[in-house]
């Protein structure tokens, strides 16, 4: 599903990616973790092509990322972040139909499917309130909802816990981890919290010095 080889990616002079390689099966559910600065964003961002130079290999369904046109990448890829990106002047169930409207689909197949995602992480009852009405957990959930409006086969998710308390992370990873089963998606998740890691069994990578390492599976 996902082979990276090879991909090294330099800022300047300072090499953030040394020769990474990495495998993702289809269906499979992985953490990253590693130190602050070792490059675990930035490869989540070769992955969507928010950057686009590199050197090494990088597939999705033996298919170069660099020649998916955009559209078609985000249509396979979903993205959620540590700061939500909600748009605040738009209702919990604007925020989750707008991918719909950008894939063409129908008003009402759009609208069943946002109500259907917003009641199956919580938030029923909540989708005529403002992103500034919710929690930072609720903000997460309506993230969540958003990025699989699209039904993408992959999910990334870069440290979507990082703004949220111990508890509602937990809640979080474990949420992550039923819709990655529900809907059979291959899900790579960076995150800071090894607590939780530890609680969610599940194939473990680590970051450093440019490189990845195996440190566990489940
Ligand atoms: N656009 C950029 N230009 C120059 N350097 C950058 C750029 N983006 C990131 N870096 C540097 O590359 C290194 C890796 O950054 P990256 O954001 O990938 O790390 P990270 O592991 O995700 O860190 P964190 O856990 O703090 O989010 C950092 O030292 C950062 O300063």
């Amino acid at each position: 599903m996902i082979h990276i080889r090879n991909v090294t990616k330099r800022y300047g002079e300072r090499t953030v990616l040394d020769g990474v390689n990495l495998h993702l099966h289809a269906g499979e559910f992985a953490f990253l973790r590693g130190r602050s600065g070792s490059g675990k964003s930035t490869l989540l961002k070769l992955l969507y092509r928010e950057i686009d130079d590199f050197t090494g290999d990088i597939a999705i369904d033996g298919q170069p990322v660099g020649s998916m046109p955009k559209y078609e990448l985000r249509r396979k890829i979903g993205v959620i972040f540590q700061s939500f990106e909600l748009l605040e002047r738009k209702t919990v169930l604007e925020n989750v139909e707008l991918a719909g409207e950008v894939l063409g689909r129908s008003e009402k197949d759009t609208r069943a499917q946002a109500l259907h995602l917003l009641k199956r992480t919580g938030l029923s009852g909540k989708e005529r309130l403002f992103p500034a009405q919710l929690s930072g957990g609720e903000q997460q959930r309506v993230a969540i909802a958003r990025a699989l409006l699209v039904r993408p086969a992959i999910l990334l998710a870069d440290e979507p816990t990082g703004n949220l308390d111990k508890e509602t992370a937990a809640e979080m990873f474990h949420l992550l981890r039923e819709l990655q089963r529900e809907y059979g998606m291959t899900m790579l998740v960076v995150t800071h919290a090894d607590r939780f890691v530890e609680a969610v069994p599940a194939r473990t990578l680590h970051m450093e010095q440019g490189k990845i390492y195996e440190i566990g599976n489940g």
